[in-house]
This record gives structure tokens, C-alpha cells and sequence, in this order.
């Protein structure tokens, strides 16, 4: 599989799942959140789909918001200064999004995390043929993993979902982050590629009318991902670096 990359000016990268592995810790911090929260309210069983349809790529508080829809839930917003430890009954969108994101934490604190090999290689390769490169991450984390997987430096700009918050710009599956970055680089939208494991995040980089969407399967599943708008699907970055 290859890409013309003279193509392109820019490539923009999501970073769960597709730098790093975090998808897989964001999503058992999850299950064990809504796990024990959805048991407490005698509700339908939390499962790896649930992710997937309703949590993957979206900011914290629209995954929490979504997927309790999903099960006919409706809490109070609360703020996003609510305690995570919230007495049952008690709880609020944010108090249940700041208690999976202390477990999230925990394992990140515990564990570190290492980028994919193959990210790593094509990100390197990139650079090394001249393309601009950013991160556009939901996750207010992210500065935080990229530290951790001591990367920060191989990318020109981070929007995360902190940067999201601050200037009001809407989250997965909405275009504007993406488009965000792109503007930031000064590059037009055609001459960028967008890389994206979430069916959230490939609908945002398909409704920005980027140049190139490639999904990248960690367990979305090619279909889904090209059903939601990915030019081309991979399971893995190194495939995409030619020998
Ligand atoms: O809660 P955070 O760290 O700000 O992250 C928000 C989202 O960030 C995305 O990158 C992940 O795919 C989601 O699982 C996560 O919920």
C-alpha cells in the first residue's frame, strides 16, 4: 500500500490509537467506570461495542453524554470541577467523565507508554521528506502521553481537547479541530492527510474535506471506518513506509 506524499503538505495525526497505544487504557478506564455506574442503576450491560459506537474520539463529557443516552440516562451536567468519587444517585456527566479519567491516570502514571514502532517510522520518514506534522487529540491528556512517550517534539502543534475547550471549538465527529490545525500550519485542507482510529474521528476528518482520510483499525473495524469516510484503512502506520 503507498501514498503520494508530494501530495501533501501536512499530516494530522489523532494520538490514541494511532501514536500511541491509549486507545486500550482510555477504553478499560472506561468499562470500568460505566461498568460499576451502569450496574448501580440495574441498567444493560457495558461492553467493547459500547465504546466503539458511542465513547471512541469524543470529548470526555459527549462520550459520557452519549453513552448514557444509549440507555435512556439522563443526569445533571454538573461542572467540570466536580469530586469523581460522587455518593450513588448523587452523580453528574462530569463527576462520572473526572472518575474514569482518575483511572485513567492512575494506569497512565503506572504503566508509562511507548508509540507504536511502526507510528514512530513513518512519522520519522515524514519529517525527514519535509511534511508538517500535528497532533489533533479530543483528550485533554494528551500533552501529558506525549511527554510520557517522550514524542512532543516530532510535532509542530497539539490541539487536545484542552486547546478545544479554551477556543470553543467543537469535538469529534465535528471538522473544526482538524480544520484548527490545518489553519494553524497555514495549510489548505486538500493538502492535508488526516489519520484516525475512531469512527468519530474519521467522520470529523471526512466532513473537513481533508485531502487523504486514512482510518487505522485498533478494533473499530475496516467497514465501519470506511463507512465513515477513511480514503483507505490500515491496521498499523508501518505499512504505509516504503521500504
Ligand atoms: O478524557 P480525555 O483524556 O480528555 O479524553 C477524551 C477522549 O479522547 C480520545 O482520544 C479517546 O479516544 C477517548 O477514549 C477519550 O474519552
Amino acid at each position: 500500500m503507498s501514498v503520494d506524499w508530494s501530495r501533501y503538505s501536512a499530516v494530522l495525526f489523532d494520538l490514541d490509537g494511532v501514536i500511541t497505544p491509549t486507545a486500550e487504557v482510555h477504553m478499560r478506564a472506561w468499562a470500568r467506570m460505566f461498568s460499576d455506574f451502569l450496574a448501580s442503576r440495574g441498567a444493560e450491560d457495558y461492553t467493547d461495542a459500547d465504546y466503539f459506537a458511542h465513547v471512541d474520539g469524543k470529548p470526555r463529557y459527549d462520550g459520557v453524554r452519549d453513552l448514557l443516552a444509549s440507555r435512556g440516562i439522563e443526569l445533571p451536567e454538573g461542572t467540570p470541577d466536580d469530586p469523581p468519587d460522587q455518593a450513588e444517585g448523587e452523580e453528574t456527566v462530569c463527576g462520572l467523565g473526572n472518575r474514569k479519567n482518575d483511572l485513567f491516570g492512575a494506569v497512565l502514571r503506572e504503566e508509562g507508554v511507548e508509540a507504536y514502532p511502526g507510528s514512530r517510522r513513518l512519522v520519522d520518514r515524514l519529517r525527514e521528506d519535509g511534511l508538517k506534522l500535528a497532533i489533533v487529540s479530543s483528550s485533554k491528556n494528551a500533552p501529558d502521553v506525549l511527554e510520557t512517550a517522550g514524542v512532543t517534539d516530532l510535532f509542530e502543534i497539539v490541539v487536545h481537547g484542552g486547546v478545544a475547550a479554551e477556543r470553543g471549538l467543537k469535538g469529534k465527529p465535528a471538522p473544526d479541530t482538524y480544520q484548527a490545525a490545518a489553519d494553524e500550519l497555514g495549510v489548505p485542507y486538500e493538502r492535508a492527510v488526516v489519520f484516525e482510529d475512531a469512527v468519530s474521528g474519521v467522520a470529523a476528518g471526512h466532513a473537513g474535506h481533508f485531502g487523504l482520510v486514512v482510518g487505522v483499525d485498533r478494533g473499530a473495524g475496516h467497514q465501519a471506518l470506511t463507512d465513515a469516510g477513511a480514503d483507505l484503512v490500515v491496521d498499523d502506520l508501518g505499512e504505509l513506509v516504503e521500504p
